[in-house]
């Protein structure tokens, strides 16, 4: 979170149990969710996109991602942090994945040498993204998609739902600015613009991360989760 996290007992576990995604169950958080990542410009976007929407704060910190299919990969996320924050949180992750090379570079991980690296961030460390173009160079499909997938765990030992979101776009020549990822590089179907290129209300508006979002706050909505924090309700 931005100023600092204490750690709170376990009254902040829901209070009533019932099975997890049971909508309409009322559920009562004593605790804000907290959005886990080391990633600020990842946080900048959440936080813009949820608005008021959902009570929250965030806590910086880079779990370690096990390897497997995205939805695991983020349920495990989940899982590690729920037990980190004792109580509710949601963490993310993103996938730039190309048509042409079946998915890859994608969300997988690679064991190097004695570290365990995260395909896509490697990918875009290493090669940059001239790089990441010249892996499509052989091929005429230049088309790609970038997904998101949120998971939410309600608290320890519980079940974590998860959230994709999509976008379709094509893969090109950087343009705009570079101070997150490969913005530059992705131009969303229906667009002139890379993601870099637009204004961020705009990205905030079609971007894979706010369509999974939409579904975090449906299911919030959906579900009458009360937030009872600090006696407010
Ligand atoms: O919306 C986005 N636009 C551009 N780059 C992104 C976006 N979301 C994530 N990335 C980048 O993709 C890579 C992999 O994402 P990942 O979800 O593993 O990030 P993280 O582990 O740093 O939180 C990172 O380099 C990250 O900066
Ligand atoms: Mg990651």
């Amino acid at each position: 979170m931005s100023g600092g996290y204490a750690p709170s007992p376990p009254s902040s576990l829901p209070s009533q149990s019932s099975p997890s995604g049971n909508e309409g169950a009322m559920r009562v958080l004593t605790r804000p969710v907290t959005f886990v990542t080391g990633n600020a410009k990842k946080l900048e976007e959440v936080r813009a996109i949820l608005g008021n929407s959902i009570p929250f704060q965030s806590l910086r910190l880079d779990l370690p991602e096990l390897q497997g299919e995205p939805e695991e990969i983020s349920k495990g996320k989940a899982r590690l942090a729920a037990t980190e924050v004792n109580g509710p949180v949601l963490v993310e992750d993103t996938c730039l994945c190309f048509n042409a090379l079946n998915g890859l570079p994608g969300p997988y991980m690679y064991v190097l040498g004695t570290s365990t690296v995260t395909s896509l961030k490697w990918f875009l460390e290493k090669i940059g993204h001239e790089g990441l173009n010249n892996l499509l160079m052989a091929y005429e499909d230049k088309s790609a998609y970038a997904a998101c997938v949120f998971s939410l765990a309600l608290g320890p030992n519980t079940d974590p739902l998860t959230f994709v979101g999509k976008t379709m776009g094509k893969i090109v020549p950087a343009r705009g600015p570079k101070d997150f990822g490969w913005d530059p590089i992705f131009q969303p179907n229906g667009y002139e613009l890379t993601y870099a290129e637009m204004p961020k209300e705009e990205k905030n508006k079609i971007s894979h991360r706010s369509k999974a979002l939409a579904l975090v706050k449906s299911h919030f909505a959906a579900t009458g989760y009360h937030f009872q924090i600090n006696g407010s309700s």
